[in-house]
């Protein structure tokens, strides 16, 4: 299978449990909550998204022909060794295209393999670590994972609606946009009441990277 990609970059990690490690982001072309284009964010499934995943035309982006040379893109985009080696694919929604062959590619290549995903699709096997971030409105397939990173506050989807689903880490996400403020000081005040839950910052926006 080929593969379109948005963008691919080294950054850290800005959000959830792994906040703070260096990684590779590989954002995938494609979204099937939003088709990107703004006169549509009104009438999407997903409306608050801070993400433009639309084309090939990022840093590091195109269309990889197969597994071996999409990992190769990613490889070289690794800043540091051989050791810790730290994949995220993001999106868009990366589950569209993300498949076995790809994950072994980057195993191979002595990657950690990441997903951060909506939670409406099947992931496939091998991932090594599973953020995903429900969406109201949507159907949640993924039901197990690492983390559920829930974008707050959103109304249909109550974090007691999620927080008895089997992953490791439960964090709300304050909702980017002209209430981030006042959506701030709720998840906080959410989190105080509810201790299950902890706050994840975008921290790579607090800092200016990408
Ligand atoms: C752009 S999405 C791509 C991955 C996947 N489609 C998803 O929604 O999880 C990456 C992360 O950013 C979060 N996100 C998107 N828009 C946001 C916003 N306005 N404020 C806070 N988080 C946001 C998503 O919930 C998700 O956890
Ligand atoms: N630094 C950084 N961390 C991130 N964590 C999730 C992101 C995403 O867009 O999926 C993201 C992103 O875009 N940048
Ligand atoms: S599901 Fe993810 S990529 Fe798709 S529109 Fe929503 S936040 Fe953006
Ligand atoms: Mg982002």
């Amino acid at each position: 299978m080929s593969y379109a990609v948005k963008e691919i970059f080294p950054t850290l990690q800005g959000e959830g449990a792994q906040s703070g490690r260096p990684s590779v982001f590989c954002r995938f072309a494609g979204c099937n909550l939003w088709s990107g284009r703004e006169e549509d964010r009104a009438e999407a499934v997903c409306r608050f998204c801070d993400t433009d995943f639309v084309g090939m035309d990022g840093e590091g982006g195109g269309r990889f022909a197969d597994a071996t040379e999409l990992a190769a893109a990613i490889t070289a985009a690794w800043p540091g060794g051989e050791a810790h080696r730290y994949v995220v694919f993001t999106g868009g929604e990366p589950l569209l295209q993300l498949d076995v062959p790809l994950i072994a590619a980057l195993h191979a290549a002595g990657f950690e393999v990441a997903v951060e995903s909506n939670g409406t699709i099947e992931p496939p096997e091998g991932i090594d670590w599973l953020c995903v971030s429900p969406k109201s409105g949507a159907p949640l397939r993924a039901m197990r994972g690492d983390e559920l990173k829930l974008v707050y506050p959103q109304p249909g989807l109550p974090p007691e609606s999620v927080e008895h689903l089997d992953f490791r880490h439960f964090f709300l996400q304050p909702m980017d946009g002209p209430d981030r403020a006042a959506n701030t000081a709720a998840a906080v005040a959410h989190c105080l009441r509810h201790p299950r839950w902890r706050l994840s910052l975008q921290t790579h926006k607090l800092i200016g990277i990408p």
